[in-house]
């Protein structure tokens, strides 16, 4: 493992992160405009199949061991982290990543910060330069591989096989895929999607854009946090039909089953770390641009030292994203999805020095390859009670983020 050199530094607050984001490689995870920028590479790292993620925690403690790290302001986020996505199949083609920027500028509320890595000597401490965002990256999403009546098809079959009592629950994507013109600036789709859902984590990583409402992990000083999303439904169109929606959805037997399903998942994989581990005992309705959401936060302390990485490997997939019980829920998923989902619904966050850290469920995103190819996708949860056409609305919604963003 190459030895990292690692200095942070305290700086004047330097506005919004966006601009300072490389046009053709941005590196971002930010939520209320706060977060992290990154410019170049000090580091990359490739992971692929079934231990990909355990792979990443094990090679991220030898980077940890090997650096040398000045860290004054000792916050989270600042010294020495990584960035970070993962594919949502271990048989995926697509490379799971984790990348420590060479420049990384950081803000909270109160306090900026610049951290510089390199693997020799560290560069001289410049600001990266600021540059306008450019015109709008605008594709046309289309159905990919995976047509509206394919995908109302195949939740009709995921319901025949609930019913028979074969599985409780399986997430069921669809595809969209579209061409961005040649030099498209992607800083312009991710200040879109930023603007439009400042409290989801938006993040930039390895081509792989979107805004997510779900945290999948967070670990700050030996706690464990995690905020579920399962059971969604429209917005109303007015003050009131907004609420009535709010309260159909929380009181909803179809869409709370569906969320159990998810709280259970992830109460289960935490617990073995975190014996008290403890969601809150009702869902509440969480408010999004394109959708109302049920939502539990759970909370606990870490008993085992286990880092931000560890956790997301004992999480993914959790129920929101896969289905219980979760081995027959993926292979369903491979029968009835005909694509690869890449890096869609798998874990996508940071990584400090300490293990701290915080990943969401990457979700509402999109991947754009390097030929600008873009592909998204979009799933919902199908449990005994579901109606095709009905699911296939609740997908249009959640591809709202990111077709708008390209729109
Ligand atoms: C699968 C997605 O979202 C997940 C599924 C949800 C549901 O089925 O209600 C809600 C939030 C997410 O956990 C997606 O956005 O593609």
């Amino acid at each position: 493992m190459p030895a990292l050199r690692v200095e942070t530094t305290a700086c004047r607050e330097l506005g919004s992160l966006l601009p300072l984001l490389d046009e053709s490689e941005p590196l971002l995870w930010m939520r209320r405009g706060f977060g992290m920028a990154g410019v170049g590479t000090a580091l990359r790292l490739e992971f692929t199949g079934p231990t990909r993620i355990a792979d990443a925690a094990a090679a991220w403690q030898r980077v940890v061991a090997a650096a040398t790290v000045v860290d004054p302001v000792a916050l989270p986020g600042t010294g020495l982290i990584a960035l970070g996505t993962f594919a949502f199949s271990e048989h995926s083609e697509l490379t799971s990543v984790l990348v420590v920027p060479a420049t990384i500028i950081g803000r909270t509320g109160g306090q900026s910060w610049i951290t510089r890595i390199a693997i020799g000597d560290l560069s001289p401490l410049v600001v990266p330069p600021s540059r306008p965002l450019g015109p709008e990256a605008r594709a046309y999403l289309a159905p990919g591989a995976l047509s509206a009546a394919a995908y109302r098809d195949a939740v009709g079959t995921a319901v025949t096989s609930i019913r028979n009592h074969e599985l409780s629950k399986v997430v069921l994507a669809r595809d969209l895929t579209g061409q961005l013109p040649a030099g498209a600036d992607l800083r312009s789709a991710i200040g879109a999607l930023a603007l439009g859902y400042p409290d989801c984590w938006t993040f930039a990583i390895d081509g792989f854009i979107g805004s997510s409402p779900e945290t999948l992990v967070g670990v700050t000083g030996g706690s464990v946090t995690a905020r579920v999303l399962a059971g969604s439904a429209a917005r109303g169109t007015d003050a009131a039909s907004d609420q009535d929606a709010a309260t159909a959805l929380a009181t909803s037997a179809k869409d709370l089953d569906e969320h159990e399903y998810a709280v259970q998942s992830v109460l289960c994989s935490l617990r073995p770390h975190s014996p008290t581990v403890m969601a809150s005992e009702l869902p509440f309705t969480l408010k999004l641009p394109n959708l109302w959401h049920l939502a539990s936060d759970v909370e606990g302390t870490l008993v085992d030292g286990s880092t931000a990485l560890d956790l997301v490997g004992a999480l993914h997939p959790t129920a929101a994203v896969a289905g219980t019980p979760t081995p027959l829920a993926l292979a369903l998923i491979e029968r009835l999805e005909p694509f690869d989902r890449g890096r869609y619904a798998g874990p996508v966050g940071w990584v400090g020095a300490n293990g701290d850290g915080e990943w969401a469920v990457a979700v509402r995103s999109a991947q754009v390859g390097l030929r600008g190819d873009v592909t998204a996708y979009a799933g919902a949860g199908i449990v005994g009670d579901s109606v095709p056409e009905r699911e296939l609305v609740e997908t249009r919604l959640k591809f709202r983020p990111v077709v708008e963003a390209f729109g």
